[in-house]
């Protein structure tokens, strides 16, 4: 797709300095020549990489000759495998300007580095279990769902970042109704798929198996995919265990789970270094890679960047889509 010309670059999260985080931004910035970004961050914990590094006062002087540092308060060094309590509270506002830099027009969206979930609830008592719900409520509360997808396949759970032994509670009708609107908005919004097929996997094994293994589908998730079918191109419940080889993907353009590792096992497992995380149904783009923070190879020079590079050319892509579908590149 042919970019539009002179629109803001997209705004980089640096994350957790103490992971890949900062390597694979700058190895991406060597990988990619046709997009603007730059990253929030300390210029510092970007070096060491083989690129330029150049720090900007104004996310407009970002260029793609250099990685763009705009300057964002985490004091001290990156130490490999070692969170510094005194950065969380930086890698935390520096997501918080990237938002407000792509709710100002200023940047085109948001792509975040990963950050150590557990780093930051010590380090500054981070309330949120991860970026997504962090971003859902620096939007104001809104509806949001996780989205992983690579060339083969898109899933996308429909509980996040919660012990599984609260699944079966928190998995409402009203919860699965709402990622399942949110997921349909979001593949023809972002994906351009205009009649987009859903398939829902059960939440117990074989879906319940007419309700000798569980009860949940029989109770009310045959009847709410059921009544939502028409709208959503939603079906299922189908058997988690089979619905994400080859030929069962053909047959749907996102899969809903249940729990988080119900959908992101199959992805992370067919493409690794590819897959991207979305979130639908914020009123800004972002995207990051799917990976961690990878401490046991961090400061090694040993981490792919291919992830990050896909979450920046995805974030771009969607909203050069936007654009050309006539809606505002950041915001609904
Ligand atoms: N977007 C995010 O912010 C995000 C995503 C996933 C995990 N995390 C967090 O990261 C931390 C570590 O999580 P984890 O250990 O479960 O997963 P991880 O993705 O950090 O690491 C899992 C395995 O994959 C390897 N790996 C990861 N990224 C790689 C890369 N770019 N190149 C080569 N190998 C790579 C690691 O070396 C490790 O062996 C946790 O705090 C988790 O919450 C954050
Ligand atoms: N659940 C994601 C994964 O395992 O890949 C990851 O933790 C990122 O989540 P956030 O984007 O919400 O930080």
């Amino acid at each position: 797709m042919p970019s539009s010309p002179n629109r803001p670059p997209l705004a980089i999260t640096c994350g957790e300095p103490a992971g890949v985080g900062p390597e694979v931004v700058a190895k991406a910035r060597a990988l990619i020549a046709d997009i603007p970004f730059f990253v929030l961050g300390n210029p510092d914990h970007f070096a060491g990489h083989g690129v330029t590094i150049r720090t900007i006062d104004t996310p407009d002087a970002a260029t793609a000759d250099a990685l763009c540092v705009l300057p964002h308060d985490i004091p001290g060094p990156a130490v490999p495998a070692r969170p510094d309590p005194a950065q969380a509270a930086g890698v935390i506002s520096a997501i918080a300007r990237a938002v407000d830099l792509a709710q100002s027009g200023a940047a085109s969206g948001v792509v975040t580095a990963p950050i150590h979930k557990k780093a930051l609830k010590d380090g500054a008592d981070f309330p949120h279990p991860g970026h997504t719900e962090y971003l859902a409520a620096l939007a104001g509360g809104v509806d949001v769902v996780m989205m992983l997808a690579c060339a083969e396949l898109r899933v996308v759970p429909a509980t996040i970042h919660i012990a599984i032994d609260r699944v079966p509670a928190e998995l409402t009708p009203e919860a699965l109704e709402t990622c399942l609107r949110v997921t349909h908005a979001g593949l023809r919004r972002d994906f351009g798929i205009d009649a987009p097929r859903i398939a829902v996997a059960g939440l117990n094994p074989h879906a319940g198996e007419g309700g000798t293994m569980g009860r949940q589908e029989v109770e009310w998730i045959d009847a709410l995919i059921a009544r939502l079918a028409p709208d959503l191109g939603c079906f299922g419940p189908l058997p988690a265990d089979t619905m994400f080889h080859a030929g069962a993907r053909a047959g749907y353009d996102a899969a809903v789970a249940m729990y988080h590792d119900q959908a992101l096992i199959p992805i992370k497992t067919i493409d690794f270094a590819g897959g991207v995380n979305v979130t639908l149904g914020l009123p800004f783009i972002r995207t990051s890679p799917d990976h961690g923070t990878a401490f046991d190879i961090a400061g090694r020079g040993l981490a792919d960047p291919t992830s990050i590079v896909a979450a920046i050319r995805m974030a771009w892509d969607m909203g050069q889509r936007r654009i050309a579908s006539g809606q505002s590149g950041h915001v609904e």
